[in-house]
């Protein structure tokens, strides 16, 4: 069922506060304190004029963030498509912080360079402008392939380049991991399952997708990469690994993102109407982008081969998600039924016992949690625009 505002606050003080992420097994695991230095203060070296006129950057009395010391042998060239994006810069962090050498690409079609600004400069980071459905070339042993627009209104608004992007640009990584001999993950989606007729998805569940309607060309798109990546798999022997993503939320969202966690913190904070797309009874299951990068890692280094579904399967009614954000942040604004848009999947929560029984992986942050530091994230950018 999917939650009431009200057991919502109690199931996250049950869970209490996470101040841990990630697991010692996979060398994942860092204070969350670390994590929120990166995205809540500003690390670059910028220095605004009093009169606001002017940027300084003063790069020597920038410091970065302690990186781990790995052996020659456990240090990993990494390439992350899509690194300087919503999740993907997220990826970046924790990669960097583990120690490996890391490679972001990104043709900051959605992704954004400050995401990745506090690592510029560092000997173990690199960023790259490129565009994946360009061929590219580097020695790399892990590529996290995540290029891709993942917000419903940026990937309606070039339907042709987001099914280029999926398609040619995942046979133009697949290319590189074949050549180089690279470990290869897919960051595939909830929305190959459509508006799904089986509730919660397992990954075995086919999906129900309308092949030419507005999501045809992510959801599709997306489907084809994960046709693609077992077809090198079993073809070129590539080393293949699929992470089916549900909705994710946190930092570094884009302001324009258009995703329902973004637009109701956003149009909270400055006092607008909250924005219900149809009556709110359609369903979705928040992740903390947090526990999403736990599990990339985790999938990257285990050897499951099959796709698993990285979900937080607490679900909730749009119509109630927008109760729980007016609550927390602004009380005095309205919530506004909009038109419904169209193949607006009804229902969506993931089924994650593959992931739990596989990889050992399960989120551990509670939305509220979550919630709290992506409103502190925004009223800070908020501030910042103004
Ligand atoms: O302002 C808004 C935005 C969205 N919504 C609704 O909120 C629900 C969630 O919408 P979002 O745009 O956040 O995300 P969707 O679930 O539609 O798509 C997402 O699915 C999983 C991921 O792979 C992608 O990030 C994205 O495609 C939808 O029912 C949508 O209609 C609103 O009611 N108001």
């Amino acid at each position: 069922m999917p939650r009431s505002p009200s057991t919502l606050g109690e199931e996250a003080s049950l869970k209490g506060r996470v101040t841990f992420v990630g697991s010692v097994n996979c060398g994942t695991r860092f204070e969350l304190s670390e994590l929120r230095k990166l995205y809540l203060t500003d690390l670059s070296g910028r220095r605004q004029s009093p009169a606001g006129d002017v940027i300084d950057y003063d790069v020597n009395t920038r410091t970065f963030p302690s990186v781990r010391m790995l052996s020659h042998r456990e240090k990993k060239r990494i390439l992350v498509t899509g690194g300087a994006g919503f999740v993907g810069s997220h990826l970046v962090d924790r990669l960097m912080l583990m120690g490996h050498d890391v490679i972001a690409m990104d043709n900051f079609y959605t992704g954004c360079k400050k995401n990745v600004e506090h690592w510029l400069g560092h000997p173990n980071f690199e960023l790259i402008r490129h565009d994946v459905i360009e061929p590219m070339m580097a020695e790399v042993d892990e590529i996290y392939h995540l290029a891709c627009p993942a917000s419903p209104p940026h990937y309606q608004n070039n339907p042709i380049k987001t099914v280029k992007t999926s398609v040619v640009g995942t046979i133009n990584m697949l290319g590189l991991a074949k050549r180089t001999k690279a470990r290869f993950l897919l960051t595939s989606t909830s929305e190959v399952y459509g508006d799904p007729l089986e509730h919660p998805q397992k990954e075995s569940y086919w999906g129900n997708v309308n092949p030419i309607g507005p999501r045809a060309c992510y959801d599709e798109g997306k489907r084809v990469a994960e046709t693609l990546a077992y077809a090198y798999a079993q073809q070129e022997g590539i080393q293949v690994r699929v992470a089916r993503i549900f909705n994710t939320f946190g930092p570094r969202m884009n302001e324009n993102d258009g995703r329902v966690v973004s637009n109701f913190i956003i149009q909270a904070l400055k006092g607008e109407d909250l924005t219900v797309y149809g009556e709110g009874e359609q369903t979705r299951s928040f992740q903390y982008v947090h526990d999403l990068v736990d599990g990339l890692i985790e999938l990257m280094q285990s050897d499951v081969k099959e796709p698993v579904n990285l979900g937080n399967p607490d679900e909730y009614s749009i119509a109630d998600f927008a109760e729980i954000i007016r609550s927390t942040v602004n009380q005095s604004v309205n919530i506004i039924n909009l038109p419904s848009t169209t193949d607006d999947p009804q229902r969506r929560r993931p089924d994650i016992t593959r992931a739990k029984e596989w990889l050992g992986w399960t989120p551990k942050i509670a939305v509220m949690q979550g919630i709290e530091e992506t409103i502190e994230y925004f009223s800070k950018v908020i501030l910042e625009l103004d």
